[in-house]
């Protein structure tokens, strides 16, 4: 194992969770969802807290492990979380309610996120997380760019496509919208954007103000 590996499999298995979070992540791998990892939930629950969101809107409910990160340290917090798959959606419920957040702090909407996206309010969240198809994921990010207020920011988990954004001969739909978004971003004067090698790589985008 080279020191790289060796460095991201130590940070992958530091940060500690949750009855609750170990329980989620649990039952999205039974199900065949694949959850964000241990390093970057670490990294959204500080980030909800860091960056006092209140308000944050998450793409791709999954049955909740990335939703209940973001919600981790943030008792004021509250997550509207879209999701296409109605089963999904509904093991995510059963999930934050055993985990004792209550309804109040949550707004649970199935549905195909390109469509429910631009009937939420203009500028409205402090923090987007997108985590659902990243064939889509340019259409997601337009949408996120107009609900996020500027010096907020957009996170996207999963941003090099499984490790083959940086490989040239890696031709897919998925991996071409990633490096699509990639180069997009990197060009934006309205956005600050980091690219860090935590899990299968987390984007964090700051919409700037102006
Ligand atoms: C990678 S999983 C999300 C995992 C979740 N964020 C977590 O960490 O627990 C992606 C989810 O996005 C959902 N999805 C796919 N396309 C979608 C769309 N267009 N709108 C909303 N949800 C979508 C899938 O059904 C799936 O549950």
């Amino acid at each position: 194992m080279s020191k790289l590996e060796r460095n991201w499999q130590y940070a992958e298995q530091y940060p500690g969770e949750t009855d609750a979070l170990v329980r989620a992540r649990r039952l999205s791998l039974e199900l065949g969802i694949e959850p964000v990892s241990r390093s970057i939930g670490a990294q959204l629950s500080a980030m909800t807290v860091l960056s006092r969101a209140r308000t944050v809107c998450e793409v791709g409910t999954g049955v909740g492990v990335s939703g209940l990160s973001l919600l981790r340290y943030a008792t004021d917090t509250t997550l509207t979380s879209i999701e296409l798959e109605p089963e999904h959606l509904r093991e995510a419920r059963t999930v934050f309610a055993d985990a004792g957040i209550p309804a109040s702090r949550l707004r649970l909407i199935e549905g195909d996120a390109r469509h429910v996206m631009p009937r939420l309010n203009l500028g409205a969240y402090d923090l987007v997380l997108l985590d659902a198809e990243p064939e889509q994921l340019l259409e997601f990010f337009e949408q996120a760019l107009g609900i996020v207020r500027p010096g907020g920011c957009i996170i996207v988990p999963g941003a090099f496509a499984h490790g083959r954004v940086p490989d040239p001969a890696a031709r897919d739909a998925a991996t071409l919208a990633c490096r699509d978004l990639l180069a997009l971003v990197a060009e934006s004067p309205a956005i600050a954007p980091v690219l860090s090698p935590a899990g299968d790589g987390v984007l964090t985008l700051v919409r700037l103000d102006g």
